[in-house]
């Protein structure tokens, strides 16, 4: 059975959304989602992607520090002190839905550093889903993307005590503790060779990639 929205009885392609932009980028050196590709910050890049495949878009950081919103979207700090990594992002995102969108079972989260994802990812990730309560995670390339998935809303009270107690905190680990699917998305072909749509910036030099990447993909005005 597909998941449901409770209120209105169909099945959810748009879920609400959350893109992680706490962290340390300590390979980068300076906030990434600040960082300028193609004339756009990194951050109003990935939200306008996102935005027609999400219903509501938050902004996650580690401390929300009293700023409300950023780039036109609310902002939600980590519930849980001490930068715990990425899971502590994804409870975030739970606990938010939970809060606002009490009728959605799963949030889609996205990472603020991987400004090429796929336009279908929601839909893709949601066709996946066999039943109630698993998390669909992307694949590419022989590679799983575990900072890019539907993540059920239901799972926050387990991720909250899994993060305070497990000394890893893997997303990965998390995740298979789990039910769970996995869909793999193809890579594209562009005249500058073969482009994984999950290219992942982590350091000035990826930046640099990404600068031509974009132009190669002719989206360097989106
Ligand atoms: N909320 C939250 N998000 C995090 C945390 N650590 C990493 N992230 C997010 O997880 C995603 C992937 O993390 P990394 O690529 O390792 O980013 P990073 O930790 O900022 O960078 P490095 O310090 O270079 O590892 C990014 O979108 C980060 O914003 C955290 O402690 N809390
Ligand atoms: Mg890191």
């Amino acid at each position: 059975m597909k998941p449901q929205d409770e209120t209105q009885g169909h099945t959810r392609h748009a879920w609400p959304a959350v893109v992680l932009a706490g962290g340390l980028s300590r390979r980068m050196g300076q906030p990434k989602s600040a960082l300028h590709l193609g004339g756009q910050t990194m951050l109003a890049r990935i939200i306008a992607r996102l935005e027609p495949q999400a219903e509501g878009i938050a902004v996650n950081l580690n401390d929300a520090d009293g700023q409300a919103t950023i780039d036109g979207q609310p902002v939600i700090g980590d519930t849980v002190a001490g930068f715990l990594g990425p899971l502590a992002g994804v409870l975030a995102a739970m606990r938010h839905t939970a809060a606002t969108t009490p009728a959605a079972s799963h949030v889609l989260v996205v990472p603020t550093d991987t400004p090429f994802f796929p336009p279908d990812l929601s839909r893709r990730l949601t066709m996946a889903m066999t039943a109630h309560g698993q998390i669909a995670v992307a694949a590419s390339n022989g590679a799983l993307h575990p900072l890019f998935a539907l993540w059920p809303v239901a799972l926050a009270d387990d991720l909250e005590s899994w993060l305070t107690t497990d000394p890893k905190r893997r997303v990965r680990a998390f995740i298979e503790r789990h039910p769970n699917v996995t869909v793999d998305f193809p890579m594209t072909d562009t005249a500058g060779g073969m482009f994984d749509p999950f290219f992942n910036i982590n350091t000035p030099d990826d930046l640099k990639q990404a600068e031509e990447w974009l132009h190669i993909l002719g989206e360097s005005a989106a």
